[in-house]
This record gives C-alpha cells, structure tokens and sequence, in this order.
C-alpha cells in the first residue's frame, strides 16, 4: 500500500519532492518544452499551499548529451507555472544545497541542481545501498519527508529515486498516484483490447507483446514504425537494405528472430503493415507489401492507407486500446499521416491509453487529443504494461512509518 498526499501532515514539514521534468533542451541550454513541468504543477502547488516547504529533485538529460543541462531555466519556468518565487541553487546535496533547504519559509519552494551531476544518481542501487549514497547521506538531515511524483523514471533504481524513501515517510505525488491507478489496472479494462506498438524501441515492444499476448491481455497487437519493420522481416518480406541496415545499425537485428518467435506462437492475433510509406522523388510514395522491396536507398517511413483502412476496421470494435511508439518518422511531414490518423482512430475508442515521451510530443505537434489517459511515461509504463513492478514504486511501498495527515 503506497501513502499518498492525503495521507502526509504538510504544514511546517519540509518535503523533498522528486520529479521528472527531463525534457527537450534549446541551444542556449534552455528548456524548449514545458510540458513534463507542467504535469507537476498540480503536486508542487499543493504542498505549497498546504503550508509545506518544498524542495525539488530532479535530472535532466544523460551524461555527454547536448540535453545534459543545468536545472536553472527549468527553476525560472516553474516559478511562471506556479506563480511564485522559485529558488534554484546548483548544488544538490552539499552545504550550500543544504542550506537552501533550510532557508525556505512555509509556501518557499528551491529547485536543487540536476541530481545526475553527480555520478551515483548515474548508477542502479539497491535501495539499502542507495541510502548510502552522498546524494541521500546529504540531504537526509534536512527533510521531514519525501514525495515521489517522478513515475517517467520509476523504472531506474536511482539514489533520489529508492535512496530517499528508504530512510524518508514516502508518499506518491499525484502524477504518481494516476499514472499507477491507470496503468497498474489495465486488466480491468473492457475487452476487446487492442495494443499498439510503434515507436523505435524495438526490444522493449516484442517484451511488451510477449507478455500481453501470453497473459490474455491483448486480443490484437498492431505493428507499426521500426517494431512494424521489425515484423515484416521476420514475416518474410524483403524490406530493402536501407531499413534492414538501420534495424542492424540500432542493434535490433536479433530481434527479428524474437518477431519470428511471437509470430508462430500468436501470429493470429498480430497484425502487420499491408504497406509502407517511402521517399521517392522527394515526396511520400507508398509501396503495398507485395511491391516490396523498395528502390535503392528507400527506407520504409511510415505506414501506408491500406494499413490503415486494416487498423481502423479492428479499432472499430474495441473497448480498449493501448499505444506506444509513433507509426512512422512523425519528425518529417511526409511520414506524419500514419501517426495522425491511426492516433486519431484511437481516440474514437471508448478508453484509450497513451504512453511514450516521444509519443506525447508528437501528438502535440499534430494536434491529436482525446486519450482518456496520456502518459508521462516512455520506459516507466512499457515496463507497467508488462506487468513488472518498477524500483521507485517498490521503494515506495516499502517506506518507512510516517506521521499521520493533518485533516
Ligand atoms: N519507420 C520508421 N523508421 C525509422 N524511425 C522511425 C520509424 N517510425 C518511427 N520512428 C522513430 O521512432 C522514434 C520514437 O520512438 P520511441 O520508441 O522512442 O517512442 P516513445 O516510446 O514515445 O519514446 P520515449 O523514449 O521518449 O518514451 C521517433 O524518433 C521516430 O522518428
Ligand atoms: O525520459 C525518460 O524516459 C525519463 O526521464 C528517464 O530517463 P532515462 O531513460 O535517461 O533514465
């Protein structure tokens, strides 16, 4: 059973709040997109206005990323979101970290420095070594309690994340708590349920449908982007060298025999692309299975409209469809359409869940709305969808005894 803000007394208590805000990052270092802020603001403003004093963890990129920044503009845009000073100090668990913390007043909120400038938020722990860490040791001292509102990176075993509720009263932000009510019962859902699979984690996909087509969960999984590729070469079709060589350069060509695998053991209920969408002569060019492969040089880019007249006619009767991963290189406005309209046709379905980082972004960019639940998470709720439990979640719930709630 995981505590939650109902269940915290916040006034005087000075909480260290973990979020996940990494997100797109401009040249000038400076954040390009405000929505994973955002989806905190509902938990940060609470706790303020419960008379809590708030300090804020979080990382932002991956060591040796142009998108490995600093968390200054981040703190200058959540001061905007939330309407109120926001400190930022660049430090995370020193004196001077520590200082700030003890500095703020009730209703004060200090956004520390990316926690993976330092190496051990870099590392998986345990959560009794995680405790630790210099990250936990330093900040340990001068916090009451710890929320965990960071369900996009639930799935690292990262000291702020199994360190902190190892020797902190724990509870669940609010995007945490919707993200697990959501994605933690995706078995209750209506069936017919359909899954989705697009995207260019072809890996983390073929678990993905192991796991849902072997528990009874899935009544269809349709295919589409690099995991759709993936399938039509494990089914036999000659997708041409331009996209067999980016599925060997991106280190998925074992996967196609994981494809072939899941194809002999539940091939009924998998679909695959009817056609693929190309670059000829510079515009969109689409090719049905049969005229395959495609010329020198064309790399199969989207999906095509008779996948897509197929996708629609199986969407029509479910209940519940879930989707991950994009249908094509949304990035290019020639390979948007399958995105578009296979999103779009998801949003006619009477519950319908979307997860993916990349995936929000770009049904933002083409205007799709209408989910009844988007995800924060890319990696954190393909791993819910398998049905594994994620370190944070676990740490959680294993956290130690806390004060009773205020009201
Ligand atoms: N046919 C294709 N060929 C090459 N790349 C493709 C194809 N279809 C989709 N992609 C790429 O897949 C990428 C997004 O896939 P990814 O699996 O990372 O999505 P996601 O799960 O939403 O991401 P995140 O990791 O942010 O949660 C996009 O950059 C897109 O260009
Ligand atoms: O963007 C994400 O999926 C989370 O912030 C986790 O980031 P990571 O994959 O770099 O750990």
């Amino acid at each position: 059973m995981i505590a939650t803000l109902d269940d915290l007394d916040v006034e005087g208590t000075t909480v260290g709040v973990r979020v996940d805000v990494n997100s797109p990052i401009d040249d000038d270092d400076t954040l390009a997109d405000d929505a994973r802020l955002r989806a905190h603001v509902d938990t940060l403003s609470e706790l303020l206005e419960r008379g809590g004093q708030v300090a804020v963890l979080a990382h932002q990129g991956r060591p040796g990323g142009d998108d490995f920044v600093s968390l200054a503009s981040h703190a200058d845009r959540l001061s905007t979101l939330l309407d109120q000073p926001v400190d930022y100090v660049d430090a995370t668990f020193s004196e001077a970290a520590r200082e700030a913390v003890r500095d703020l007043s009730n209703g004060g909120c200090v956004v520390l420095e990316n926690t993976r400038f330092y190496s051990e938020e870099y590392m998986e722990f345990d959560p009794e070594r995680a405790a630790r860490t210099h990250l936990v040791e330093g900040l340990e001292p001068v916090l009451d309690a710890y929320v965990n509102d960071a369900f996009a990176a639930a799935h690292r075993s990262q000291p702020s994340l199994v360190g902190l509720p190892s020797v902190l009263p724990s509870y669940a932000g609010r995007v945490m708590e919707s993200e697990l009510d959501v994605l933690g019962s995706i078995e209750e859902t209506d069936a017919p349920r359909v899954y989705v699979l697009g995207g260019a984690k072809v890996s983390d996909s073929i678990d993905v449908a192991w796991s849902v087509l072997e528990k009874g969960l899935a009544d269809h999984v349709l295919t589409a982007g690099v995991v759709g590729n993936v399938f039509l070469i494990a089914d036999g079709v000659d997708l041409g060298d331009a996209s067999s060589d980016f599925i060997y350069d991106q280190g998925y060509w074992d996967e196609i025999d994981r494809a072939a695998d899941l194809l002999d053991a539940y091939g009924d209920r998998i679909a695959l692309p009817r056609d693929v969408a190309v670059a000829r002569d510079d515009d969109r060019h689409e090719l049905g299975v049969n005229a395959l492969p495609p010329g020198d040089g064309e790399a199969a880019m989207d999906i095509g409209d008779s996948t897509l007249d197929y996708y629609r006619r199986i969407l029509a009767d479910a209940e519940t469809v879930i989707l991950n991963g994009p249908a094509g290189v949304f990035e290019d406005e020639r390979f948007q359409t399958g995105t578009r309209e296979l999103y779009g046709a998801a949003t006619d379905i009477p519950t319908s869940i979307v997860g993916g980082g990349d995936t929000a972004a770009a049904l933002r960019t083409l205007g799709v709305e209408g989910f009844s639940h988007v995800s924060t998470g890319g990696g954190a709720a393909l791993r819910m969808l398998t049905a594994e439990s994620l370190p944070a979640v676990t740490a959680l719930e294993n956290a130690p005894q806390r004060p009773a709630a205020d009201d």
